[in-house]
């Protein structure tokens, strides 16, 4: 099983975004945490800041959207570039629709649960989705601690996609350092994101790697 390390940008200098990016080429996408002030009290950036981040950056944006209006503009960040785009199920109210408009936009399609709601009204819906994001904080900031309490959650997920044979990524978010990266990948989380993790370490390539080798020897793999 492929296992990807996603830093989070929001942990990254604002100032200085495309040597940030260039600082985690070795890594496998690059997670842009887009956020409206509404959805959750932070804000962040929108889609022209989102266009030129792929422009410039080495390896595939992954972007996670906490707005509000996500049925009216998740679209727009496929169109910017975006590799794979992330709504809540929250703020949809027609995910199904959705994904089908970011799959024929071009980009990968994916839904998020926030910690309080649970997979299972979405499971007959995997096939229409690429990945599940299993948030592992409340969204909103960088820096919270990893909630244990959203393993079995990623347990049920992994049976459900395992059970329908679907090829499904399984993304956690939030809290994700070489201490709990273990923990969501032996529970069957295959994606994972890390904001401060590595952007707050002195050598962000050496922080990618550490999360590697800490999540393959969580599925029992001696990396
Ligand atoms: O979506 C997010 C917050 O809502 C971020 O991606 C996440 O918090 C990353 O930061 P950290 O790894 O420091 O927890
Ligand atoms: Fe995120």
């Amino acid at each position: 099983m492929a296992l990807d390390i996603n830093p989070s940008i929001l942990s990254a200098d604002f100032a200085n975004l495309e040597s940030e990016l260039a600082a985690i080429s070795s890594a496998d996408s690059v997670h842009v945490d887009v956020m409206d002030g509404h959805f959750v009290p932070n804000l962040t950036i929108g889609p022209p800041v989102v266009k030129r981040l792929a422009e410039v950056a080495p390896i595939p944006l992954d972007v996670h959207l906490m707005i509000e209006r996500a049925d009216a503009d998740a679209v727009s960040y496929a169109e910017a570039g975006a590799r794979s785009v992330t709504f809540h199920a929250e703020a949809s109210s027609a995910p199904v629709r959705l994904a089908r408009e970011i799959r024929a936009a071009g980009a990968r399609a994916a839904i998020a649960l926030r910690p309080a709601t649970p997979i299972e009204p979405y499971i007959d819906l995997l096939a229409e989705f690429d990945m599940v994001l299993i948030m592992t904080v409340e969204p909103g900031f960088g820096g919270q601690s990893f909630l244990d309490t959203m393993l079995p959650k990623i347990g049920r997920t992994r049976k459900a996609v395992t059970d329908a044979g679907l090829d499904v990524r399984i993304q956690v978010d939030g809290g994700i350092t070489a201490s709990t990266i273990g923990r969501a990948a032996e529970a069957g989380a295959d994606v994972f994101v890390a904001g401060s993790a590595v952007y707050g370490r002195d050598d962000p390539a050496a922080a990618i790697e550490s999360l590697r080798r800490a999540a393959a020897i969580g599925i029992g793999l001696n990396a």
